[in-house]
């Protein structure tokens, strides 16, 4: 495909802000040569003004349309693919939207509320022959590459354990009350959904993404949840999945309350280490955007010699901009192959995360409204 991929932004909130920029920067800043975006068009749910607005402070192209609705813009025949930029609780309902209008779709984390819609749109998707994909886009960092071709390769041995955390540190009630998408459960709020799933996805990438496929089972799951009790939604979440093939476990915590990196300046450590038998490699700064890690070498307890072949390292990756045009790049690169799913983030591994993330909420009875678990397309009033 020698001609950009044409973008449609769905709603202007703070991601949707963030992501357009990054997407219309020059792809040679980041040593691409193979990707061009454009943005043709966005829409507001407010207003076309506010579309417009939005636009204008992306710097998108004067082209650009912008729309007060949403099914305006799945109907602009100057959009390939959708970016839906809604809370969660929105995701299943524009996500399909989007694919009835036989749009492709690239739809913000977490994919949906719950497995049942997930699997909804993957069969959309199918049907209609569209690209679909969940926006975890970390998985498309060179970082994130880089790690899961090291442990593959086998450089720390049998992986057989992954911790991994992204808690906020942050006074609930000040920050967020009750009215704020984090808190909010009509719009699916809750620390597991929002920030969750990325500790989720470094267990996942590690004891499940790079296993062979007779080893890519669900895991079994136990987890306990602390309710921020003005909303019921979830504000502290631990979970821990064991994967029946290799019995490695993954322990994966959220919080809003206390945080990852206290001071700001990782004395607290890294927020993930994936432990094998040869090694350890740690990673630091956010769950949401590492930027560094370092490799460890194990020796025996016993003699004190080296287990591992390897020396210490510390190496850090700069970010050429936020990072989320990488996984926009993953987009254009998988339309211009005419592939309907990235591998980095397959349809198969989003609804094994679902599933994980419903059986939690069973476990701690977190049921969000009616309304938003909904696998009915169209809602009326939604
Ligand atoms: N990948 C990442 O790093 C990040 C991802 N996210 C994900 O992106 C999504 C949106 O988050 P964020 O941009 O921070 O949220 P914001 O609240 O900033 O924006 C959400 C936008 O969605 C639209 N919207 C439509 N219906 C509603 C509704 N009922 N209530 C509120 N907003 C509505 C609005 O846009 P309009 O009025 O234009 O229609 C609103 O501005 C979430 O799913 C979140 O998990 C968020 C932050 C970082
Ligand atoms: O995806 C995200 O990453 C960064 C966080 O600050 C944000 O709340 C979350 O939605």
């Amino acid at each position: 495909m020698s001609s950009p991929l044409r973008w449609g932004i769905l709603a202007t909130g703070g991601i949707a802000v963030t992501f357009t920029k990054d997407l219309l920067k020059d792809p040679s800043t980041r040593g691409a040569s193979d990707v061009k975006h454009t943005v043709t068009a966005a829409a507001s749910s407010s207003s076309a003004s506010r579309a417009n607005e939005f636009l204008k402070e992306v710097g998108a192209p004067s082209e650009a349309k912008g729309y007060g609705s949403y099914a305006e813009l799945v109907k602009d025949p100057n959009v390939d693919i959708v970016y839906v930029a809604t809370p969660h609780s929105h995701h299943f309902q524009n996500a399909m939207l989007c694919l009835e209008a036989k749009k492709h779709v690239l739809c913000e984390k977490a994919f949906t509320t719950n497995a049942a819609q997930a699997k909804l749109l993957v069969d959309t998707a199918k049907k209609n022959n569209l690209f679909l994909m969940e926006a975890v886009w970390i998985r498309f960092f060179p970082i994130c590459q880089e790690l899961r071709k090291m442990a593959s390769d086998g450089k720390i041995g049998d992986i057989r354990r992954v911790f991994a955390d992204l808690s906020l540190g942050v006074d609930v009630e000040s920050k967020f009350g009750t009215k704020h998408r984090m808190t909010n459960m009509d719009l699916a709020g809750g620390a597991m959904l929002d920030l969750g799933i990325y500790p989720i996805t470094w267990v996942f990438q590690f004891l499940y993404h790079i296993q062979s496929p007779q080893h890519q089972k669900p895991p079994k799951v136990a987890s306990s949840i602390t309710k921020y009790a003005p909303t019921g939604a979830d504000e502290m979440t631990s979970m821990i999945f064991t994967f029946p093939a290799t019995n490695a476990q993954g322990i994966a915590t959220t919080n809003f309350r206390v945080s990852y990196d206290p001071d700001d300046k990782n004395t607290a450590g890294p927020a993930i280490r994936i432990q094998g038998t040869k090694g350890e490699i740690q990673v630091y700064g956010p769950a949401y955007r590492p930027t560094h890690y370092r490799i460890i070498p194990a020796v025996d307890k016993d003699t004190g010699k080296d287990k591992a072949g390897f020396e210490f390292q510390d190496v850090t990756r700069d970010i050429p901009g936020h990072g989320m045009f990488w996984e926009a790049d993953e987009c254009f690169r998988c339309l211009k192959d005419k592939k309907l799913e990235s591998d980095g983030m397959s349809w198969s591994e989003s609804i094994v995360i679902m599933d994980a993330m419903d059986e939690v909420r069973k476990q701690n009875s977190l049921v969000y409204p009616e309304k938003i678990e909904s696998t009915k397309y169209p809602l009326e009033d939604f």
